[in-house]
């Protein structure tokens, strides 16, 4: 190709040097300074400039040739304000070499780095990634790619379809985001004039994660200040498309155009649904990947996401969308290059068999028989995968164990969980993220953990998007805090630095339990996972412990200090009563006002009669109300201020004493000088869960209280009998 130019700006000219050897060029050396991050002598050379260079390139029997032509100093000043046009009359679709390309894009204020991805990053060089994801990279410090990417950038930077399955954090993101970003960093930085085509379509199961992909992306763009330039459109766009924000501003992004659109299938379908340009759009996609695929399953997004995925089929030119015309033009150019990525951390054996198979069923809208499919396995097998033979690369570890992640339990009765969690959070300071199985034990313990000091946050399906994103950068940014989450929560998210995951009620399935404990240990940090345990639960332990092919009695009891246990059960059954005296005072007044309330939400007037009516009620009831609710007030006032009390006296180990902190049977003078007293449990050891020993040994075993001997003494401490579920507990999952 060579390359088109305008007006008389490239015209011959004399004196013009014709360089077929970069070494020949005039390149002048630059200083490094500090912030450019390129000071020291890590890996780096040399940094040099080339100014005043055109590039030409010639399409010769034994392929192209790149030729450089070095331009007299007084030219340069003129191109420079050419330089939009002249980008703009390029062909804008083309991919063009790896190195060449960063020539056409800027050729005359080169900044051409030449060690850079070759000495700096070491570790990615064999993948001859495009220059500006290498500076990404660097500007990221992701000095080396994670096993997942190393095992699917070769595969797909030749253009292969990719089933990828590696454990939770290990960077599955950037595994199908690096080959995308390469394509589109080496193509011209799109015009402003045109509307940018979509090119690549990343489904996501939740909200959340479809956020996190998209910023995610977007960082590592801005991070290696690759994708910005003043005045000049993004290089490369990236937008998400959820559910629960503005879908006018959502289709007001689209309509500007967008490279990578990352998406929940239920928004999407709906705006593809009137969206006739987005749907032809979706036939012509380069990257098609499904992320956490077998959750969008789970999560109720069959149909949309069947929907949307047979828009991306070859066979889709039979396909009508809803009011459409046939466009024979975009029907010819279906997509026969597009690159399928399917990633997970979980996918099953038999699937990836299955996937193998030469003579996977493909859908064919036009055979009646082939029905709608209804599994995972289904779907996948009915992609269209334009590889005969998709690479399937499984980096799933022995059982499916992270090696930073250590696992503990605790043995309990259902009604004293909320006990053995506040213990939990006080014995081991750091973010936690509880997963419980319905929004109704989310909404009984949230206002429980309130009360106890603990910093908690909810997160569920019915918090409005934005009280659900907001609740999770509180989550993230402040310390020792608690996030209560059903089970959107437990795929996909990329939470920084969270220590502990809890079972508050036990996963049904492996592969919530794997998902779930990946919020944790990311990216090769330590995590913890707890499963609390109550009696009626065992039998769901010993199967999903069965379903990874792991002994039963494998996670160990952490170890529990009864004493202080017994303390904070007072807190808890305080907070506890609180609680409900606080529900009555609410429900009263929602009793008394409910009838005007709901006319008010309905819209609706209320008959004058009624409200005369209401109204001498009301005055009658209010004088003897008043005094209830006043009652009602005073016994919580009174209550709260009793916990405050408990609250501000520090739990103390039995044999501590606060008086003589060198004598008592647990002298704690050593632990106090040398910082290491936990604040609030006077007593013990300042610790990180899983530090210490577990209950595992036979004899902790033999000196271990069974759950309905906690607090033994009697008509104190905790209950002995097995007490039923409580409504969390027994309340069916609704995530
Ligand atoms: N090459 C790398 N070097 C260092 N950190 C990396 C690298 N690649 C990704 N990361 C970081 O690792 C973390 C986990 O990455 P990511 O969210 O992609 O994991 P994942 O495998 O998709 O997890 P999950 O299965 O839970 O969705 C992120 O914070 C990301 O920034």
């Amino acid at each position: 190709m060579k390359r088109k130019l305008k007006g008389g700006l490239y015209a011959p000219r004399k004196k013009v040097k014709v360089a077929s050897n970069l070494e020949d060029l005039p390149w002048k050396t630059l200083s490094r300074p500090i912030e450019t991050g390129l000071s020291g002598d890590d890996g780096i050379l040399e940094l040099e400039e080339v100014e005043g260079v055109e590039v030409v390139y010639e399409e010769t029997e034994k392929g192209r040739v790149t030729k450089f032509k070095v331009q007299p100093e007084n030219d340069k000043e003129a191109e420079a304000e050419d330089e939009d046009e002249a980008e703009e009359s390029e062909s804008s679709t083309e991919e063009e070499g790896r190195f060449d390309c960063a020539f056409a894009i800027c050729p005359y204020v080169l900044v051409f780095t030449r060690s850079l991805g070759e000495s700096s990053l070491p570790e990615w060089r064999p993948f001859s990634l495009n220059q500006r994801v290498g500076k990404a990279l660097l500007g990221k410090q992701f000095a080396k790619p994670t096993p997942i990417q190393s095992a699917s950038l070769p595969p797909a930077l030749k253009g292969k379809d990719i089933v990828g399955i590696a454990q939770t954090g290990s960077g599955k993101t950037l595994a199908y985001g690096l080959p995308i970003l390469h394509h589109l960093l080496s193509q011209k930085r799109p015009s402003a004039k045109r509307r940018r085509p979509l090119r690549a379509l990343v489904l996501c199961p939740t909200r959340e994660l479809a956020l996190q992909v998209t910023t995610h992306l977007n960082e590592l763009l801005n991070a290696g200040n690759v994708n910005k330039k003043e005045g000049r459109p993004p290089h490369v766009s990236i937008a998400a498309i959820v559910g629960g924000m503005s879908a006018q501003k959502q289709r007001r992004i689209i309509d500007r155009g967008i490279d990578v659109l990352v998406a929940t299938p239920g928004r999407l379908w709906d705006i593809i649904s009137d969206d006739d340009t987005m749907a032809k759009e979706l036939r012509n996609l380069k990257f098609l990947i499904l992320d956490e695929a077998d959750r969008m399953i789970e999560a109720g997004h069959f149909a949309e996401l069947e929907n949307i995925l047979r828009l991306t089929l070859r066979e889709a030119s039979d396909e009508q969308i809803p009011g459409e015309d046939r466009d024979e033009e975009a029907e010819k150019q279906i997509g026969d290059d597009m690159q399928t990525f399917v990633f997970s951390a979980t996918l099953s054996k038999d699937l990836q068999r299955n996937l193998k198979k030469p003579m996977r069923r493909k859908f064919n809208p036009k055979k009646k028989q082939d029905k709608p499919a209804s599994t995972l396995d289904d779907l996948l097998m009915r992609l269209d995968f334009r590889d005969p033979e998709p690479e399937i690369i499984d980096l799933t570890p022995e059982g499916n164990l992270i090696s930073t992640l250590q696992e503990g339990r605790i043995d309990c009765l259902t009604t004293d969980k909320d006990v053995y969690l506040y213990y939990f959070f006080l014995r081991y300071p750091g973010r936690s993220l509880v997963f419980l199985s319905s929004i109704d034990g989310i909404r009984r313990l949230l206002p429980l953990m309130e009360l106890l000091n603990v910093k908690a946050f909810p997160l569920h399906s019915q918090l409005e998007q934005r009280q659900r994103l907001k609740n999770l950068d509180r989550f993230k940014n402040t310390p020792n805090a608690v996030l209560l989450a059903t089970d959107i929560a437990a795929r996909g998210l990329d939470i920084p630095a969270v220590d502990h995951v809890i079972h508050f009620q036990i996963p049904r399935t492996a592969d919530t339990y794997i998902h779930r404990n990946g919020r944790t240990a990311r990216a090769n940090r330590k995590g913890f996972s707890m499963l609390m345990c109550a009696p009626e639960e065992r039998r769901v332990v010993k199967a999903l412990m069965h379903s990874l092919n792991r002994e039963e009695n494998e996670i160990q009891e952490i170890d529990v200090e009864l004493s202080m246990l017994d303390k904070l059960k007072a807190r808890v059954q305080l907070a506890r009563q609180i609680e409900t005296a606080q529900h009555k005072v609410k429900k009263n007044n929602h009793d008394r006002h409910w009838m005007k309330e709901t006319a008010e939400a309905l819209g609706v007037d209320l008959d004058s009669d009624y409200l005369r009516y209401a109204s001498s009620l009301d005055e009658e009831k209010d004088s003897h109300a008043n005094r209830v609710k006043k009652h009602q007030e005073g016994k919580v006032q009174g209550l709260k201020q009793e916990l405050k009390r408990m609250l501000s006296t520090p739990i103390m180990s039995r044999g501590v004493s606060a008086k003589f902190i060198t004598s008592g049977s647990r002298p704690i003078i050593n632990d106090l000088l040398a910082g290491q007293i936990n604040n609030d449990m006077i007593g013990v050891k300042k610790a990180e869960a899983g530090s210490e020993t577990m209950k595992g040994s036979a004899k902790n075993n033999k000196k271990r209280k069974r759950p309905s001997e906690v607090g033994g003494k009697p008509g104190g401490g905790m209950k002995t009998r097995n007490a039923p579920a409580t409504a969390a507990a027994a309340a069916p999952s609704s995530p």
